[in-house]
């Protein structure tokens, strides 16, 4: 952004801009001198509560925690906002009943000594005009004012006029300062998404504020904001309503840890701490799935009636005997009848209890059975002895005891169902019958057992609504029994752990456990407390002393409910959410039970053979009538130029989705460069990609100076591809975002953005998948400023507007033609798009 520009969008001459300049200044340095003021008091709040000493008894201590605590976030909070803590100023025009008003809108909301407002925190309602206001719907606004602070020193003002009479509406559209949101757009990436609390759009804070119940859809094409929406949403909803979030928490749910490594930073810079970033591979805990299915196994896996195969494997665990149970126990046999077996699982299915908590009214039952099976054996021991002594004629039955006297006790019975339940021939059987299982048992022995698949996938052809996964279905799925989690197995594993529940064994285990650190801290304290004298003194007790020991500082709500798979969350947000499958959309509704959603996504772009095709589809079943979907319709990444190509692509693969309109153009063209087949150095002398490729990417980041570049391959020529270009990041993993080079696949790059991006090879992302024109789409969106395709065999007729290049001249001209005839390009048309779109909303 140059000075020209400034002036240009101020209005103002040189002079009055000095004068704007210093008064805002002296506004900024007020602000400053507020926030070291309360940052100081935070300070020394917190090392009072932090400083030992004072006694006052358990109770004053546990606040003066509280209060440390309290303070430590508060001031975190404070140095978070360091960095441009006021970046805007709203003027409200006068006139009755209102006197005119002039607000300072910032990252947190401050007071002056007296209490009176001097900045605005950017999420409060009287924040919104400066969002909000449009030149068709002023919203009470003369003027907003983009202030561009560096270092607490203010460098740059943008204005936008409202209410400048007898302009024409033209005029008045050509006033609209964009200088701000094109500065803050043309910067070099850093690896990292920044936050836009300064430019967010209008269309984008309606996303942001929209009310907190139910779910709310977000669909907009590549780059219109929707992943930054969200988060800044996430921001707004805990600022908003504090109380029940706060307590609750929220989740994100991001598609790869690098997408969630890239966003990290924007959370903590809107300064927010009770969020739980999550990937789906790690929703369930003690599992980080990263490792992917194939497309075969992905749709199977991912679709509704595993729900119902999972139902029937579980089931088919809960078995009969073929004939009657037959357990030695203490050097017997002890029969239970096969048709007692039916009717014992019958019974501890009836109440619909998880399979590991009925199995302990099976165990129970069974043991009786078993207790009165052994009743049954002393007595046919006993009338056998009685028989053999009548017929010795003995006389001696007398000493007997009274023969219509029970032979056992009803404690003696319960003293026997425990010596059996400790006897493991018994544990044995009654585990084939009903065994105690886990998750990670039940999913990894169907998932690797023809055996058990089988059967579970015919079973659940009559408990699905639909019918069960057919042979050829199912058998995609089987897999070595040692194969790592992927991220399409967490959902089952979910599903399965509320299948299965607990049988309390578990839990009265950590139990025990505790009760036992427990003794032995507070043994430990009461050491302490003697040594120390404090004892005496009466000051603390043992027990009050290991309680403070063991507590350490107490778990945020965000860590709390990141270990727990039963945490209901307040409020979820899931991005890239066209790739969630049916299961997985399970798996994220368990945790929502109020069904408070933000769902971001772009169905043009989703890659998961199991991801969505339709939103209604996948929510409807879940949230009902409650589903309200908004569009994005405008691109901050992508210019013009390079939109064009990628509405080409998006015509062939999803005709009805839209291609959003670019905010900038004017960029660089897009560009084909060809090379020779096969990584060979061709017989012409020409050269392949092995020859071309380091240089060319030299080349673009030199274009590019200090910002990020991606080579975007099909998924099989990866290695390749990174092995000639060893400088670069080659793993999808979140390093990636740390070089200046990385080379992705498209499933990878999702969700990113790259000053420039080379796309190797656009015939084979196509022919990869079924999706493979979505993930080319999603390739050619990735880029901020340059976009250059290699092809070795010509270009698929979807990129034919890049014409095919030699590559030994891949000058910029290079597809100028074409792009010089993209449609929509340009911000007159982009103007006239918007005033289409807020007239068909309006
Ligand atoms: N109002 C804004 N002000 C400044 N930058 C913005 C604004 N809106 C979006 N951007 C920038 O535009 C880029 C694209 O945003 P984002 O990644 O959120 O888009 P997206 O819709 O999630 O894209 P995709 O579907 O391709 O993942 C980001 O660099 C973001 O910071």
């Amino acid at each position: 952004m140059t000075e020209d520009q400034h002036v240009h969008h101020s209005g103002l001459d040189s002079g009055g801009r000095a004068v704007a300049l210093r008064a805002e200044q002296d506004y900024v340095d007020r602000l400053y001198a507020r926030l070291d003021e309360l940052r100081a008091r935070t300070s020394r709040g917190l090392s009072d509560a932090l400083a030992r000493g004072g006694g006052g008894g358990y109770a004053a201590q546990t606040e003066r925690e509280a209060r440390a605590d309290e303070n430590a976030v508060r001031l975190a909070r404070l140095n978070a906002v360091e960095n441009g803590l006021c970046f805007g100023r709203i003027d409200l025009g006068g006139g009755a009943p209102r006197a005119a008003e002039t607000r300072y809108i910032g990252r947190v909301g401050l007071r002056d000594e007296d209490h009176e407002p001097i900045l605005i925190d950017w999420r409060a309602p009287a924040a919104r005009p400066f969002y909000a206001a449009a030149p068709s719907s002023p919203d009470g606004l003369v003027r907003r004012r983009h202030l561009h602070v560096r270092d607490r020193a203010v460098v740059g003002l943008d204005d936008e006029v409202f209410d400048l009479d007898g302009l024409t509406e033209d005029d008045r559209r050509s006033l609209v300062g964009e200088a701000a949101l094109l500065a803050a757009l043309s910067r070099g990436r850093t690896g990292r998404m920044g936050d836009i609390v300064a430019t967010i759009q209008a269309e984008q804070d309606r996303v942001i504020r929209a009310a907190l119940p139910g779910a709310l859809v977000v669909q907009g094409g590549p780059g219109t904001g929707k992943t930054v929406a969200a988060l800044h949403r996430a921001a707004y909803l805990l600022y908003t309503h504090r109380q029940v979030l706060e307590r609750r928490g929220v989740l994100v749910v991001g598609p790869n840890p690098t997408f969630l490594r890239y966003i990290g930073r924007v959370l903590p810079s809107l300064g927010e701490t009770d969020v739980v970033v999550q990937t789906v591979g790690r929703l369930y805990p003690g599992v980080a799935a990263t490792a992917e299915d194939g497309a075969g196994a992905a749709a199977v896996k991912g679709a509704l009636c595993m729900a119902a195969v999972l139902e029937a494997a579980v089931a088919d665990r809960q078995r009969v005997p073929d004939g009657d149970l037959v357990v030695r126990a203490d050097g017997i046999d002890l029969r239970v009848p096969r048709a007692t077996c039916e009717r014992l699982r019958d019974r501890a299915r009836e109440p619909g209890l998880p399979h590991n908590r009925a199995r302990r009214l099976f165990v129970d039952e069974m043991l009786w059975e078993l207790a009165r099976a052994q009743d049954a054996w002393l007595e046919e021991s006993l009338r056998e002895a009685e028989e053999l002594l009548d017929a010795a004629g003995d006389t001696g039955r007398s000493e007997l005891e009274d023969s219509n006297a029970p032979l056992r006790t009803d404690e003696d019975t319960a003293y026997a169902r425990e010596t059996l339940w400790a006897d493991p021939a018994v544990r044995a059987a009654v585990d084939g019958l009903w065994p105690l299982l886990t998750p990670e048992r039940l999913v990894g022995e169907l998932l690797s057992d023809p055996g058990t698949l089988a059967p579970a996938a015919a079973g659940a052809a009559g408990l699905a609504e639909g019918p069960g996964p057919a042979e050829e279905e199912w058998r995609a799925l089987l897999r070595p029994a040692d194969s790592p989690w992927t991220t399409g197995d967490v959902p089952l594993l979910d599903e399965a752990a509320e299948l299965l529940g607990t049988d309390g064994s578990e839990e009265r285990a950590r139990e025990r456990a505790e009760r036992h650190k427990r003794k032995e801290a507070e043994r430990y304290a009461q050491g302490v407390l003697e040594y120390t004298g404090l004892y005496q003194e009466g000051m603390l007790d043992a027990a009050g002393l290991a309680e403070r020991q063991e507590r350490g500082p107490a778990g945020t709500t965000a860590e709390r409910a990141a270990a727990d798979r039963t945490w209901a969350y307040g409020h979820v947000i899931v991005d890239e959410a066209q790739e969630l499958s049916e299961m997985a959309w399970r798996t994220v509704m368990r945790r929502v039970p109020a069904k408070s959603l933000t769902v971001v996504g772009d169905l043009a772009q989703t890659g998961s053979a199991a991801g969505a095709r339709s939103w209604q589809d996948m929510l409807g079943r879940y949230v009902g009538g409650r589903l309200h979907v908004e569009h994005l319709l405008v691109n901050y990444r992508t210019p013009a130029e390079i939109m064009a190509v990628a509405a080409d692509v998006l015509a062939e693969i999803a005709p009805d989705q839209r291609v959003p309109e670019s905010v900038r153009d004017g960029g660089a063209l897009p560009r084909a460069v060809r090379v020779d087949g096969a990584g060979a150095a061709a017989a012409d002398g020409s050269d392949g990609l092995a020859e071309r490729l380091p240089g060319l990417v030299a080349a673009e980041l030199a274009e590019i100076g200090e910002g990020r570049l991606a080579v975007i391959t099909p998924a099989d020529r990866h290695a390749d591809v990174a092995a000639l270009l060893p400088e670069a990041a080659a793993d999808a993993g979140p390093d990636a975002l740390d070089h200046p080079v990385a080379v992705l696949t498209p499933a990878g790059s999702k969700g990113l953005e790259f000053d420039s991006v080379v796309v190797v090879d656009p015939s084979g992302i196509l022919a990869a998948s079924a999706s493979g024109g979505r993930d080319l789409y999603v390739a050619v969106t990735r880029a901020t400023r340059r976009l250059t395709v290699v092809h070795e065999d010509g270009l698929p007729g979807m990129l034919s507007r890049l014409q095919a290049q030699d590559g030994r001249d891949p000058g910029p001209e290079a597809g100028a033609d074409a792009a010089a005839a993209a449609p929509g390009a340009g911000r007159r048309d982009r103007d006239r798009d918007r005033d289409r779109h807020s007239q068909a909303r309006g």
